[in-house]
């Protein structure tokens, strides 16, 4: 593995064992971009996946990567090589996909930006474990097979570190992190749409502590 790839690997690890939690946002206005992030790394979350769903998304990683003191703040949906550069641009810290493919891999080594992709089968896991991607995102976590299948994983994919995303909560997030194979978890349920709409960064600070009490031994 290239020297690079390794640090971008140690890079994407460091991100992963900030906190249990990985925040996943989906932005509709720019301006709350700021005070939502300061919000979650006030309660402990300081690793946020800013969707590259909506319009203002890479505007938003930008003022956040900016302003935000102690976030890492990362582009989420990256789906191919143009976001994957426009991720970088912004001023992203990592990029991370809900799977991957043979452009967005290419696109990945040819850049400096750690990168997170997605696997959701173990043949899927061993392709991107093949190309230097020990830290992957098991995505959609819950529809893909749950806890049961992905702690199947750990024993014949022991180097494999997943962040677990997708239909994951508060309630069963704990579960997850208990698995020797998941490192951190993803997911959108510290920032409620309703509670994002409505400015509300305290109860979204609040959701964000509950979120860093839990604990992964992965
Ligand atoms: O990674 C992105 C997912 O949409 C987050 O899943 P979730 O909304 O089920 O937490
Ligand atoms: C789902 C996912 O991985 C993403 O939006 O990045």
């Amino acid at each position: 593995m290239s020297e690079q790839m390794v640090s971008r690997q140690a890079e994407v690890e460091s991100v992963l064992r900030l906190a249990p939690v990985v925040a996943v946002v989906v932005l509709q206005r720019v301006e709350d971009a700021v005070p939502l992030a300061r919000a979650l790394v006030a309660g402990g979350i300081p690793a946020v996946e800013i969707t590259l769903r909506t319009p203002v998304a890479l505007e938003a990683i930008r003022a956040v990567a900016n302003e935000v003191e102690g976030v890492a703040v990362g582009a989420g949906t990256v789906l191919n090589a143009r976001d994957f550069h426009a991720a970088a641009r912004a001023g992203a810290r990592f990029a991370v996909s809900p799977g991957h493919s043979p452009a967005l891999l290419d696109a990945a080594e040819d850049s400096e930006l750690p990168y997170l992709p997605g696997a959701s089968t173990a043949s899927e896991a061993m392709t991107l474990a093949e190309r230097g991607y020990r830290w992957q995102k098991f995505f959609p976590a819950v529809p893909a097979g749950g806890v049961d299948f992905v702690r199947a994983l750990a024993s014949p994919l022991p180097g494999i570190g997943f962040c677990a995303t997708g239909g994951i909560s508060a309630q069963t997030a704990k579960q997850w992190l208990a698995l020797p194979n998941v490192v951190a978890v993803g997911g959108s349920w510290l920032t409620p749409s309703d509670l994002v709409a409505a400015g509300n960064w305290t109860a979204i600070a609040a959701l964000a502590g509950e979120a860093a009490r839990l604990v992964s031994p992965g």
